[in-house]
């Protein structure tokens, strides 16, 4: 292979080409968005729930029974796993878990996530001829949902029973079939947390529903254990403003020290999952913070306290070595004179009272001074136990730079940097989250990291995602139609608050700095810090347990779905411009999508606004969702779409291609047929390079539009694909397929197609060369999106254009046959009859994406089925060959070809 670095500017291209290569793909959505796969299963119960099993009961005796009385097979009872309806089960009921802290209530619930996708005959003949079984899906009850995480002041618990009762959490969500019936007084939900104690009876009077406790180390451990085995990046370090993502090896992780900064802080030692013990704590803790600072400064919100303190200098609060020594350090004990001798030293003076002190200087020197004695004791904590890694969590820490980098130094200096300070990004939610996976038939604990999916909800931190109160509650007529299912969807406010929605603005910057520098002080000040909705820094989890890590993967340990780095400011600021740009113009498409209806364009503004406003945030804090990639990114604006109720932006322009490409192709396969093996090759290769090109993300190519039809357009192109390429392994790729000489090889068994674009790519680039590869005796699986990705043919979409080509050719007809792709066309046909045809079967499964990219740790269960027998890949496009797999090895060959950089790289 080429030796390619891992940059696409190191790949040589030209200006023009690389002009093309970055609009085309800013029109590309991105990873990671996984297909909740309509799973018939999730409703009804596996066989192990069996109630006459009479074990069901194990951790807790509030694991609700099931109630199978009146149960009944819904759908088709000759199905393998047939949906059971059990109309009398509430087992919805443990939906929610709590975390009741002296300062906040933390909420984790879980929503069941409406079917994107119907279980159509593709899928079905797909399942049939890879054997495909439910595998272990049965053990997952709660597959195909979304974990929220909420929290509230705790002094304000009536919002947080309001927040309850209107999204009827107690009762399994407002989607169930239970939200207006009576109470059936049983409810039962999962609490820790003092206040699971302390607000027993306000729970059953307000909501009628039982707490049941769990202890709150138990469960700070689990949600900690759960997240740091489960989450890819949940961990991260923060020196000197900088943050870092660190991948725990879940086989690595014990032991660790957990320090919890709630109100109090408590320090645990845990060497295994359930196997910890509390080795320390202090009373110093956030409530310390807050109480004080609330006392000497008059804030009316942490927030306010926090923000503040951005704006101190604590000089003026804390005595300073210097101040005691005059003006000198103390070296001997290795004691700089601008180290803090003393928090709050200064403040002994008599001749000032509190008013003489500004607000901000007194909330940073208390962040600094509580701050830097819990990494003190931790640090301490951890030497006792010769621990090495110490994981803070609690929402003292809020994110906040200052915070974390106070916390850290302690934790570097005192231990001579032999002990590490991390965070996590759920710093709070331990609890609750601990508390939610005590319900056991969640399942929750066996997800594995490939089956969950964090995503950022476009419209909703703007609207409801405030700590405090349900989601611009105000909006909602009555309070008491709260309780009604007659709530305003979300985007509903969205549309109403649209003019108060701008993207977030940045706070500014701290003036000055502590002027303390050296190694005794944290030089960031928590620029990052905001007070508004937008400051949700943890996304909705979603459960997909039909995802699989891809087979194939050389070594997914090693993979990284990125081959660009946004960490390189530069390279963000150009991607940010890229999406940016092109927004007006997505947008047009997406109304257009919709008929230009009023609503379509109310939509398509509110889009734009909300997506604006996550590319500012992002811009400024580019880890604010986590570790950032393009393929996320890309991903969101698709999301950001989805969210908005734009189904496919691109239908119509998608049609129009493919009809215009499809009436050209039998043309094409006639010029094709009359040449020789060799040429036959290369012209297909060149074809698909060619077809390539054709990209609603490239300027280039929307200029090509108006000069000429698709398929002058594509021979037009074809002929310039002179080689030698700029990378051009073409020479390796035939050896493999014609061999050299007399020495063939066997053709590959199976050729997994990823496609890209609708029209002439698929149908003059791709299409050709699989009816190639299927002459030639191997299987071809074709690989489309799950879901629509700007002009991406997706999974839905294909067995029509393939049903289409087939007419025109004998090869293709044969093989679509034989995979099932031709349904509906065999019923018309009198020629075929299962099991006459002899041809190898072309398929089409789906790959488990909604964007342009793909992260081939998290694909679909179907595809994952398919690779077991491939020995062949072929990656095509910009996203998924170049941005996000470039670089990815396999475990057979591979060839990956993208057209505006000329690019085919064969790797065998
Ligand atoms: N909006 C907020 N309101 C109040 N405190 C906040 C807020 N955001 C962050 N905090 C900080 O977080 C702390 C509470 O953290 P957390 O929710 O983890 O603890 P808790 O569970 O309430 O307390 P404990 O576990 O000691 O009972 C507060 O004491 C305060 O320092
Ligand atoms: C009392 C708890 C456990 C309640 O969450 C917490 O606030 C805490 O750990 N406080 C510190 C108590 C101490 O160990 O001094
Ligand atoms: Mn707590």
């Amino acid at each position: 292979m080429a030796g390619l670095s891992e940059k696409p500017q190191a790949l040589g291209i030209d200006q023009e080409s690389a002009e093309a290569n970055k609009n085309s793909s800013s029109n590309k959505k991105s990873v990671h968005n996984r297909l909740l796969e309509k799973d018939k299963e999730e409703g009804g119960q596996g066989g192990d729930m069996s109630p006459s099993a009479g074990s069901s009961i194990k951790r807790s005796g509030s694991r609700p029974q099931l109630d199978v009385s009146k149960a009944e097979i819904q759908g088709n009872v000759e199905e393998k796993y047939p949906t059971i309806l059990l109309p009398n089960q509430s087992d919805d009921l443990s939906h929610l878990a709590l975390d009741i802290g002296g300062s906040l209530i933390k909420l984790v619930y879980f929503s069941r996530h409406e079917d994107q996708s119907t279980d159509d005959k593709r899928k079905r003949s797909v399942k049939e001829r890879l054997g495909l079984s439910n595998g272990n899906r049965r053990s997952f009850p709660i597959l195909g949902g979304r974990l929220h995480f909420v929290k509230f002041e705790t002094r304000k618990i009536n919002e947080c029973l309001d927040f309850i009762n209107s999204k009827q959490l107690h009762r399994g969500g407002a989607e169930s079939p239970y939200a207006d019936g009576a109470t059936d007084g049983n409810a039962i939900i999962k609490a820790t947390g003092g206040g699971a104690y302390k607000y027993t009876d306000l729970f059953k009077e307000r909501l009628g529903v039982s707490l049941d406790k769990e202890d709150e180390m138990d469960c700070l451990v689990a949600g900690a254990n759960f997240l740091l085995k489960a989450i890819r990046h949940e961990a991260f370090t923060h020196m000197e403003g900088q943050k870092e993502f660190v991948q725990i090896d879940p086989n690595d992780l014990f032991p660790y020290l957990l320090v919890n900064i709630g109100s109090g802080v408590s320090m645990i030692k845990v060497d295994g999952d359930g196997k910890f013990e509390r080795v320390s704590g202090t009373n110093v803790g956030g409530g310390t913070y807050w109480g004080l600072g609330r006392l000497l400064t008059k804030c009316k919100s942490f927030d306010e306290l926090l923000e503040l303190s951005q704006k101190g200098d604590n000089r003026t609060i804390d005595m300073l070595v210097g101040d005691i020594y005059g003006g000198l350090d103390y070296s001997k004990i290795g004691l700089s004179a601008s180290t803090i001798a003393s928090s709050f030293g200064k403040t002994i003076s008599e001749k000032k009272e509190l008013e003489d002190y500004r607000p901000e200087d007194i909330s940073l020197s208390l962040l600094r001074m509580i701050s830097y004695n819990i990494g003190q004791i931790s640090y301490l904590n951890a030497l006792r136990f010769g621990l090495k890694r110490i994981f803070f969590g609690g929402f003292f820490i809020r994110g906040h730079a200052y915070t974390m980098d106070t916390i850290s130094f302690a934790v570097q200096f005192w231990s001579k940097g032999e002990a590490q300070a991390m965070f996590l990004r759920h710093e709070g939610f331990l609890g609750a989250l601990g508390a939610f996976m005590s319900y056991e038939k969640h399942g929750l604990d066996d997800l594995m990291v490939h089956q969950l999916v964090e995503r950022f909800p476009m419209g909703a931190p703007y609207t409801g995602g405030k700590i405090h109160g349900p989601p611009l509650g105000d909006l909602n007529e009555k309070a008491s139609d709260r309780n009604s299912k007659y709530l305003i969807s979300w985007m509903e406010k969205f549309l109403r608050k649209g003019t108060e929605i701008t993207a977030p603005v940045p706070m500014t910057p701290a003036a000055g700095t502590t002027g303390l520098g050296g190694f005794d002080v944290p030089l960031s000040r928590g620029s990052s810090l905001r007070s508004d909705a937008s400051a949700l820094n943890v996304g909705v989890l979603h459960l997909v347990p039909t995802l699989d890590v891809f087979p194939l993967l050389e070594d997914p340990k090693t993979y990284e779905p990125n081959t660009i780095d946004l960490a390189d400011p530069s390279e963000l600021e150009y991607w940010f411009t890229i999406l940016s740009e092109h927004l007006p113009d997505l947008v047009d498409k997406a109304v257009a999508s919709e008929g230009r209806t009023d609503d379509a364009k109310r939509r398509g503004d509110a889009f734009a606004r909300a997506f604006s406003a996550h590319l500012a945030r992002l811009m400024e804090e580019p880890a604010a969702y986590g570790k950032l990639g393009l393929a996320n990114l890309l991903e969101m604006r698709e999301e950001c779409l989805r969210e908005f109720q734009f189904v496919d932006a691109y239908r119509s322009i998608k049609q129009r291609e493919n009809e215009a490409s499809l009436a050209v192709l039998p043309d094409l396969l006639m010029e094709i047929d009359s040449m020789d093996e060799e040429t036959r090759l290369l012209t297909l290769i060149e074809g698909v390079l060619a077809a390539n090109i054709f990209d609603w993300g490239s300027r280039a190519c929307v200029d090509l539009y108006h000069k000429g039809t698709i398929i002058e357009i594509y021979r037009m192109s074809r002929n310039k694909m002179q080689r030698p390429w700029r990378v051009d392994d073409f020479d390796l790729f035939k050896e493999r397929m014609l061999g050299t000489g007399d020495k063939k090889k066997p053709p590959h068994k199976r050729a997994l197609l990823f496609v890209d674009n609708s029209g002439a790519d698929i149908v003059l680039g791709m299409l050709p060369l699989a009816r190639e590869l299927l002459r030639r005796g191997t299987e071809v699986v074709l690989v489309a999106n799950s879901l629509p990705a700007l002009n991406d043919v997706t999974a839905m979409e294909l067995p029509d254009i393939v049903a289409e080509a087939a007419k025109h050719c004998d090869t293709l007809r044969r093989a679509a046959e034989a995979g099932g792709l031709l349904v509906d066309a065999m019923i018309n046909s009198s020629r075929s009859s299962k099991g006459k045809s002899s041809s190898v079967p072309l398929m089409v499964v789906e790959n488990g994406c909604g964007s342009p990219c793909i992260d081939l740790r998290q694909v679909s269960s179907e595809l994952a089925a398919a690779a077991k027998d491939a020995d062949l890949i072929i990656l095509e496009g910009m996203g998924r060959a170049l941005h996000t797999n470039l670089n990815a090895r396999f475990k057979c060959d591979a060839l990956k070809v993208r057209s505006d950089c000329l690019l085919l790289l064969f790797c065998a």
